[in-house]
């Protein structure tokens, strides 16, 4: 191993450091962090993996220039030259994206009544589901999915569809396919099998053709929506965000370093929805786990919605500064959840250093988001799910900046973060301004995270039972 590089695991040349163990990838993440401290590194394949459980050297990192880009990693750009979009895309391209959408999602939505508007109807027909569910054990509705992609339909192609409809289910069916072929990776990690393999069986190997037969198909799928918007099109009144997008390509279109194309804005629609349905969601669930676990702060809860909200008055972000409590429960579900629990990769951009050490050119760092969220350095009794912890002595919501980071930290930090503490307030005050949730008699919650994703702590699998409040 060449001196200065952290601490870690090097193993042998090509293989990098291999592992058999039952062990979860977090838990093993965790020991070695035990074992050399807040930056480690482990050679997985040819690929160098940076692990950083320091709060302070993770916003030092994230916020330089030199940690801006993600990996180059087929896994992420899915065997296109460059990464489009935003999330996984770097330099011009990146920056003019990134720039665009915090535009529209400021221009469209945040703070905007259109928008807050749009999630209250979806909250209202999720209401419906619960209701019809009311008194019976069963897990989270589907139902939760629909709003939550409805509200990035209206934001970006000013569309909701019913439950049933044909193209959201057709949607739902393909990421269900993108998320589940991620052998991809051994292109990424291991390329030099490439060259000892025979062309097709390499292929096959990492689901070459499905791969990319999926990315046509959403490709087609977003390309309708952009033909349908190109023969609407209302220059003097764009709509939503795809109108937005088909006007700044025109208005570019003679510059030389427009990075403008219909290809460039598929890929933006699907970031949006990739990296804005599933976390919402997620997030969501585990907010309803941790209100079913603990009745007490529920019960707070729902002495604050009923005082700032009475006679089922529909909530607006104006009321947000009124509601600390909810607002105190919505980031702590954040930090216990820590859903994205290495938050998305950044590489090195050149040779550079961190924390003392060396990190080459090309190696690819992670958040150990989970060890900071529960670092005793920045929390008290990390342990515990404790909503006053981000309460002042005069009971205002106040945001703890250090040891936080549910969306990323630096140059790079999740573009949605406002709309989805919007949704988040909103479908909090909604669904408990009329339920109250509680584990079937006999059960009670499992807060363990299922750790089998890579990507998302996500909740296990719980039965509630939703119960219609009084009014
Ligand atoms: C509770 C919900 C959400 C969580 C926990 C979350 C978390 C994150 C995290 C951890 C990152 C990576 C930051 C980094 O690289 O350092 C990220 C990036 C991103 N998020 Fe979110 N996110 C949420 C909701 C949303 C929503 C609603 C949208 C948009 C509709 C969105 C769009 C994005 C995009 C486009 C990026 C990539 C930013 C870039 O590479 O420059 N996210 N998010």
């Amino acid at each position: 191993k060449p001196p200065g590089l952290p601490p870690g695991r090097w193993g042998l040349p090509l293989v990098g450091y291999i592992t058999w163990t039952s062990k979860n990838f977090e838990d093993q993440v965790m020991d070695l962090h035990d074992q050399y401290g807040d930056i480690f590194l482990w050679r997985m394949g040819t690929q160098l993996m940076v692990f950083v459980k320091d709060y302070k050297l993770v916003k030092e990192a994230y916020s330089r220039f030199d940690f801006i880009d993600r990996p180059n990693w087929e896994i992420l750009k899915t065997f296109e030259e460059t990464g489009y979009g935003i999330t996984a895309s770097n330099g011009l391209l990146w920056h003019n994206n990134r720039k665009f959408t915090l535009r529209q999602l400021r221009d469209l939505g945040m703070g905007k009544s259109s928008l807050v508007g749009a999630v209250q109807q979806q909250c209202l027909k999720l209401r419906e589901t619960l209701a019809e569910k009311a008194g019976t054990p069963g897990m989270i509705p589907h139902q939760l999915h629909v709003t939550v992609l409805n509200v990035i339909w209206h934001m970006v192609a000013s569309r909701q569809f019913d439950a049933e409809d044909e193209r959201l289910q057709e949607f739902l069916r393909l990421s269900a396919k993108f998320s589940t072929s991620n052998r991809v990776a051994l292109k990424d990690f291991f390329p030099w099998l490439e060259n000892f393999m025979p062309n097709f069986l390499f292929k096959r190997l990492i689901t070459y053709h499905e791969m990319k037969h999926l990315l046509e198909m959403f490709i087609r799928y977003f390309s309708d929506e952009i033909e349908e918007h190109k023969a609407t099109l209302d220059p003097d009144n764009p709509l939503d965000l795809i109108d937005s997008y088909l006007l700044e390509m025109e208005a570019k279109k003679e510059d030389p370093n427009t990075t403008c194309s219909e290809r460039d804005l598929t890929f933006i629609l699907l970031s949006m929805f990739f990296a804005g349905s599933e976390t919402t969601v997620n997030t969501f669930t585990w907010l309803c786990c941790y209100l079913a676990a603990h009745p007490q702060v529920q019960r707070k809860l729902h002495a604050e919605i009923d005082e700032v909200l009475p006679n089922g008055a529909l909530p607006t972000l104006a009321e947000k500064p009124r509601m600390p409590y909810t607002e105190a429960i919505i980031n702590e579900v954040m930090r216990a959840c820590s859903l994205v629990n290495f938050g998305l990769a950044h590489m090195a951009t050149s040779d550079t250093h961190l924390g003392g050490y060396t990190i080459p050119k090309g190696a690819v760092m992670n958040s150990t988001v989970t060890s900071i969220h529960y670092d005793s350095r920045y929390w008290d009794r990390p342990k515990e799910f404790r909503p006053e912890r981000w309460l002042d002595d005069n009971g205002k919501f106040s945001m703890a900046k250090e040891g936080f980071l549910p969306f990323g930290v630096g140059k790079r930090t999740c573009v949605g973060e406002s709309l989805a503490r919007m949704e988040l307030f909103i479908l909090t005050t909604m669904v408990f301004q009329s339920f109250s949730i509680a584990p079937p008699p006999g059960k009670s919650v499992n807060l363990t995270p299922d750790l089998s994703d890579l990507f998302f702590r996500k909740a296990m699998p719980n039965e509630f039972i939703f119960t219609v409040r009084e009014q």
